[in-house]
């Protein structure tokens, strides 16, 4: 799915209203519409409605929603905030249409003229700016955004949280951007929703299709996009009949020290579970028990070190590498990784402190195999492509280190982005916090390097292994919960995953 800027946006809803073709205030009418119905079914009769307008279009989808809710007997209470005489026509419209209703409507010209907010089974909505903020918000505007966060307790903005820019809010305040709890967004996710340092103010956020011309969307151009079932469906492969383990690929897992083989073992675990046909696990000779017992249908190939990975050969060629779990920062160890990668010829996948380690030796940068993966998490990103100042100036240093180093870059998250040596960015729609646990990062990594070995190209088993992994961890929370959920329960549901993707 696309995601488009908010000039797109307009645009897009330009040309469905000439192509499709609509009247504005009917669009309006189908936007309000989807946010009504998905209110009536979330919230029963009981609830009440503090429904907060500007003078734009959002305005006039409070209203519309107002009027909509009203009809079905809600106790519905309407407030212009009247920070702007610029009414937009379609909202002038939908006020002409409450007044006739005598649904209950204020206006506010000043904070003294702020009502008290309901607290037991009220919902505020926010509708003071959507998509067409142009500025950060100030005077009464910026204090109706201040009180309501104060006050409100349940406050659902529509499109956007008031005051939030769609992209780019480095130099926003965001002392006046409404905190809501959910966020009701038309049609297209928008870049802002899906940083987590905008999580405070989106809340959660919902996609509410609302008939957007096809045509415009399909021939927009865009580097962003969100990763959902309909692009990944398409990307998995089928097994055949007459396959054999060869078919299937070699993952070599590259991992481990002392104390730290429960990284190897559930990278190897997960490489097994991927579909690989073989797995062979590189690790230092203390774990060669552990990882023999635990995981008997992975092969181990002893390091000579015994705590940690040191120099010695290894075999890269015909394996798909997943290097770094739990292998630590050692001198010997880095010389070891500085070796390996010499010698490796084909994408590999690096993560942990193989990237700790390339983040303290430019050199070693070099030497990694072109449309590699890297699995950083933001710590780690931060000791390879530096410090920034937020999300968006984040995701530039993505694109910047994917084309620096040809390689691509999969930034671990809430709505983990990856991307492409080209600047394309995928962010992932799947996933939960549980998944924030020691492991999972284990996991991921020998998912990558399984999938990798089964000849899904270096892009395609990005976002394929980033969706399978957040969707492993949805089961894992559905079945169980978000905070008991630990990494082993990822691979546990990749079965159920493969079988729903695949056979479905
Ligand atoms: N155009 C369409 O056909 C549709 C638009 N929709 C709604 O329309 C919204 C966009 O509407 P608008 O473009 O009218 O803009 P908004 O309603 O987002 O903004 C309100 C107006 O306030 C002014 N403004 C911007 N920043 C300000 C600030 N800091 N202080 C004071 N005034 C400021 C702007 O001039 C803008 O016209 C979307 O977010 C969505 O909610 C939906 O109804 C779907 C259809
Ligand atoms: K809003």
């Amino acid at each position: 799915m696309k995601i488009l800027s908010a000039e797109q946006i307009r645009e897009a809803d330009q040309y469905t209203i000439k192509y499709e073709p609509i009247v504005s205030s009917e669009l309006m009418e189908r936007a309000a519409s989807k946010c009504s119905e998905w209110l009536r079914k979330k919230y029963d009769i009981h609830y009440s409605y503090q429904i907060f307008c500007g003078v734009g279009n959002n305005g006039g989808d409070g209203l519309a929603i107002a009027r909509q809710l009203f009809q079905k007997g809600f106790d519905v209470k309407v407030y212009q905030v009247a920070f702007s005489s610029k009414k937009s026509p379609d909202f002038i419209l939908n006020e002409k249409r409450i007044q006739d209703m005598d649904i209950p409507y204020k206006i506010i010209k000043r904070p003294s003229e702020f009502p008290p907010i309901k607290q037991q089974k009220n919902i505020v909505i926010d509708t003071l700016f959507g998509s067409g903020l142009n500025r950060p918000a100030r005077g009464l505007a910026a204090d109706m955004i201040s009180y309501l966060n104060q006050e409100s307790r349940h406050t659902i903005s529509i499109d956007l949280p008031s005051g939030l820019f769609p992209e780019d809010n480095s130099e926003n305040d965001m002392d006046f951007v409404i905190k809501a709890r959910h966020t009701l967004t038309f049609e297209l996710p928008k870049l802002a929703l899906l940083f987590p340092e905008n999580g405070p103010f989106v809340g959660q956020w919902h996609l509410l299709p609302i008939g957007l011309h096809p045509r415009f969307i399909s021939e927009a151009e865009t580097n962003y996009h969100f990763l959902t079932l309909e692009e990944i469906k398409p990307l998995l492969q089928k097994r055949k009949k007459y396959t054999h383990k060869g078919s299937f690929g070699h993952v070599k897992i590259v991992a481990g020290s002392r104390g730290k083989m429960g990284a190897a073992i559930l990278a190897t675990k997960a490489a097994l579970r991927s579909g690989a046909g073989l797995v062979t696990a590189h690790i230092p000779g203390c774990g060669l028990e552990s990882m023999q017992t635990s995981t008997p249908e992975a092969m181990v190939e002893e390091n000579s070190g015994t705590n940690i990975l040191q120099e010695s050969s290894v075999e890269t060629t015909g394996y798909s590498l997943g290097i770094g779990p739990g292998i630590g920062k050692d001198h010997s160890t880095k010389n070891f990784l500085r070796a390996l990668l010499k010698n490796c010829k084909s994408p590999a996948v690096l993560d942990a402190d193989a990237l700790n380690i390339i983040a303290e030796d430019e050199s070693c940068q070099k030497l990694i195999p072109a449309l590699s993966i890297l699995t950083p998490h933001p710590k780690e990103f931060q000791r390879i492509a530096g410090e920034y100042k937020g999300d968006l100036e984040k995701l530039q240093k993505q694109k910047d280190l994917a084309r620096k180093l040809n390689c691509i870059v999969v930034l671990k998250g809430a709505h983990t982005s990856i991307c492409m040596p080209d600047g394309r960015i995928y962010f992932n729609s799947t996933g939960n916090p549980g998944m924030a646990t020691g492991g999972s990062g284990d996991v991921l990594t020998g998912l990558i390097a399984g999938l990798l070995a089964q000849g899904y190209s270096p892009e395609n088993t990005a976002l394929i292994a980033v969706f399978l992994h957040g969707m492993a961890g949805d089961y894992a929370a559905a079945e169980e919960s978000v905070e008991s959920l630990i990494a082993s329960d990822l691979i546990h549901q990749f079965g159920k995953v493969f079988r729903n993707l695949i056979d479905s």
